[in-house]
């Protein structure tokens, strides 16, 4: 009797079906709140086949993100970890999580990245000339999606343009197909294509590894080139290689997958807000023009002209406040737990949701208001309230690669185009954030500068 109150629903199917029907139609914070409404602040139901504890607001997500892995752990769903493999980080706890992440920060941290930016530039620069100029009309969240896989694939392998490439983008595009795909591995199944793919993606990234290892030992490749390096170029006390070569070809993938989808998203939904909120288009518009002006043509963005898009960084974060490309999450529960009164007993799991503190008004008024300026001063925000990229030792480590290259391709972006939405502007949660027909917009060159 003290387990929290609510129905687990139908065996297996539980309320899975109606959570993801309301994500499809945008309606799953409704969802949300019917269900405290009825049942409080803690509830319980079922969701993928897995009796859950449904907890919300400062206090829930401090449980969530600060677990240091002996109440809970990590946990994706078995499609994910039947693609992405076992021994990437989401699967990952304690020691081994904390080993393989300190590789992944080594490469992702802004003084590393600092480095990358002509080069993201560049990708970026080239991506509109191809893809935008000489167009009326684009769709935004495939291109943007084409954009941030490129750029993954030029930093993490440092392949350029040309044909291997292509058949890693067309190769990852199955896999990421079947990422949400129910685990049924017969011919023909989406997830079976996925299943197929990523074997043979870690194939050709187990090929690039070998390449790498021989360029290192050669001196014709530099430790910092990109992530394949820099993973080689970890050694323990033994002076081995610190991860284990599965490790290095499974957290490639993760980062693949984690790195470009939800970056895409972003931009998508910060260009649709800028076609409809005049003043936030104006302002991040002039931000990016007196940059501009103090550039010579052709001359790329440097990490301090990043540092003074204060306001454009402000919109993204607005955006990731209002529209979070990660709706949530769960935790395995791996010893009973006390919370809120009530009890959440090990082997449920835990569902937390980003959007119920970001639209709470007592933490952020008028809520529904699209305000940039309300991230003047962060540190005016309770902690684990804005909660885009999750908190404590599984913050998201892509921060600042995600702000860099939203910084570089709004840049370019507005003070190359002007631009119109073609369709309504509604969303849904697939479960990843879709706008209307992918959000085609018709567009103008402006004159440059
Ligand atoms: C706007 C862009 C992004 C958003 C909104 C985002 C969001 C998130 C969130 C919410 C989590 C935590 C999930 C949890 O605690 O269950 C996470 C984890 C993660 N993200 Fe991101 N992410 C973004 C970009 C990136 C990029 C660009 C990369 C890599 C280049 C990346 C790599 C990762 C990895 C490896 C983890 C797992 C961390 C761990 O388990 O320790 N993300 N991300």
């Amino acid at each position: 009797e003290r387990l929290p109150p609510g129905s687990l629903g139908l065996p297996l199917i539980g309320q899975s079906l109606g959570l993801l029907r309301a994500m499809r139609a945008n309606t799953a914070e409704k969802w949300l709140e019917q269900r405290i409404r009825k049942y409080g602040p803690v509830s319980k139901l079922s969701l993928f086949g897995k009796p859950t504890v449904f907890v919300h607001g400062q206090a829930a997500n401090k449980l969530v993100f600060t677990s240091d892995g002996s109440t809970t752990s990590a946990q994706q769903t078995e499609s994910i970890r039947r693609i992405l493999g076992e021994r990437g980080i989401f699967e990952l706890s304690a020691e081994d999580h904390k080993r393989v992440r300190n590789a992944l920060m080594l490469f992702l941290k802004p003084e590393s990245l600092k480095q990358y930016v002509g080069k993201m530039d560049e990708e970026i620069r080239k991506h509109l000339e191809v893809n935008w100029h000489g167009k009326q009309q684009v769709t935004v969240l495939p291109l943007m999606k084409k954009l941030t896989f490129n750029i993954i694939c030029s930093l993490l392998f440092g392949l350029e343009r040309g044909a291997r490439r292509d058949e890693f983008v067309e190769c990852f595009q199955k896999l990421v197909d079947g990422v949400w795909s129910v685990p049924i591995n017969l011919p023909f199944t989406r997830y079976n294509g996925s299943f197929k793919a990523s074997k043979r993606i870690q194939n050709m990234i187990k090929v690039l590894i070998h390449e790498k290892r021989v360029q290192l030992e050669q001196k014709t490749a530099s430790p910092q080139q990109d992530l394949i390096t820099c993973f080689l170029s970890i050694r323990n006390d033994d002076g081995k290689e610190e991860l284990t070569e599965l490790e290095m070809v499974h957290n490639i993938m993760v980062v693949m997958v984690a790195g470009h989808e939800t970056s895409s998203v972003l931009l998508t939904f910060l260009l649709r807000i800028l076609a409809i909120e005049p003043y936030v288009y104006a302002a991040v518009l002039q931000e990016q023009e007196e940059i501009a002006r103090s550039k010579l043509s052709g001359e790329f963005l440097t990490w301090e002209d990043l540092a003074k898009m204060k306001y454009t960084w402000r919109a993204a974060q607005e955006t990731l406040r209002m529209t979070p490309p990660v709706f949530g999450g769960f935790r395995n529960v791996v010893k009973d737990i006390e919370f809120g009164g009530f009890l959440i007993p090990k082997g449920w799991q835990i569902f937390w949701v980003a959007p119920m503190t970001h639209m709470d008004d007592r933490i952020f008024p008028e809520p529904s208001k699209f305000d940039p300026t309300r991230f003047d001063k962060q540190s005016s925000f309770p902690p684990y309230c804005f909660v885009p990229f999750g908190g404590g030792p599984r913050l998201c480590p892509g921060i600042d690669f995600a702000r860099i290259e939203t910084l570089i391709a709004m840049h370019h972006i507005v003070t190359q185009f002007t631009w119109k939405l073609c369709a309504d502007n509604h969303f849904g949660r697939d479960p990843v954030l879709v706008p209307s027909r992918g959000l085609p917009i018709e567009i103008m060159s402006r004159t440059v500068l």
